[in-house]
């Protein structure tokens, strides 16, 4: 019985409630999952501002998981992958984010993929990620669908069209063998995206469940040996003072 804990670093409920089913969908039997979202802070993340401050409410819901103490796995279930190395340095349960987890499946089944983001801006974000975890030369394009983050809510049928567009560009024209759909908003898009542009499809959040469940079936952890050991125990001021003596 594995209990994996995903947070969406927004303050979208709704977002959260689809974020959840949609992992709940692919759970293994045996494997518990809950969602949560930071009590404060942005309701979508698009830009470096907002994963900036979505960075403490990731680590303030970490540190509810481990006081709740049966948390064993997280997923940071927003493209950007806002504070997951001070997640990991919160916890020995394996921490993983869903940029890095479709990356990382996406390179299991293709040699070449493109991303298929939100708004254009956050594309530098994954540009980051990509030089970050070593997959820049497997990425041919980031593309955005150029919608809003929760028009994939609010204009769901205008948001599923222009993804699909935009993931036959990359089809046609990237030499590419899969896509790695942007944003946790889509992890219910992808079966059907899918099947409308004949090649395979990765979200995050689906990809870092089921690499969390293997994670912890292989009885691995994050390491605290060097640098993703605790945080150094010291006095936090203000609004984060109860971060004080982690
Ligand atoms: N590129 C993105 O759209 N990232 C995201 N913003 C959110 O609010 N959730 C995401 O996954």
């Amino acid at each position: 019985m594995a209990h994996i804990r995903i947070i969406n670093p927004n303050t979208t409920a709704s977002m959260t409630a689809a974020i959840y089913r949609a992992a709940n969908d692919y759970a293994a039997v045996g494997t518990e999952v809950s969602a949560c979202q930071p009590a404060s802070g942005p309701v979508s993340i698009e830009s470096h501002f907002d994963e900036a401050v979505s960075a403490v409410g990731v680590a303030q819901e970490v540190l509810k998981g481990e006081r709740e103490g049966n948390i064993d796995a997280y997923v940071v279930a927003c493209f950007g992958d806002p504070g997951l190395l001070a997640a990991r340095e919160l916890t020995r349960a394996p921490v993983v984010g869903i940029a890095e987890a479709a990356f990382h499946m996406a390179t299991l089944v293709s040699t070449r993929f493109s991303i298929v983001t939100t708004l254009g801006r956050t594309g530098i974000i994954a540009e980051h990620l990509l030089e970050q975890y070593g997959f820049r030369h497997h990425c041919r394009r980031i593309r955005a669908a150029e919608i809003p983050v929760l028009d994939l809510e609010h204009h769901p049928e205008v948001a599923y069209r222009r993804i699909v567009e935009e993931c036959c560009r990359a089809r046609d024209e990237d030499g590419i063998g899969a896509i790695v759909l942007g944003c946790g908003g889509m992890a219910n898009l992808t079966q059907e995206i899918s099947r409308e542009v004949g090649l395979p499809v990765i979200e995050g959040v689906t990809a870092g469940l089921k690499l969390a469940e293997s994670l912890v079936g292989l009885g691995l952890y994050t390491s605290k040996h060097g640098d993703l050991d605790y945080p150094r125990a010291k006095p936090f001021t203000g609004q984060f003072a109860d971060f004080s003596n982690l």
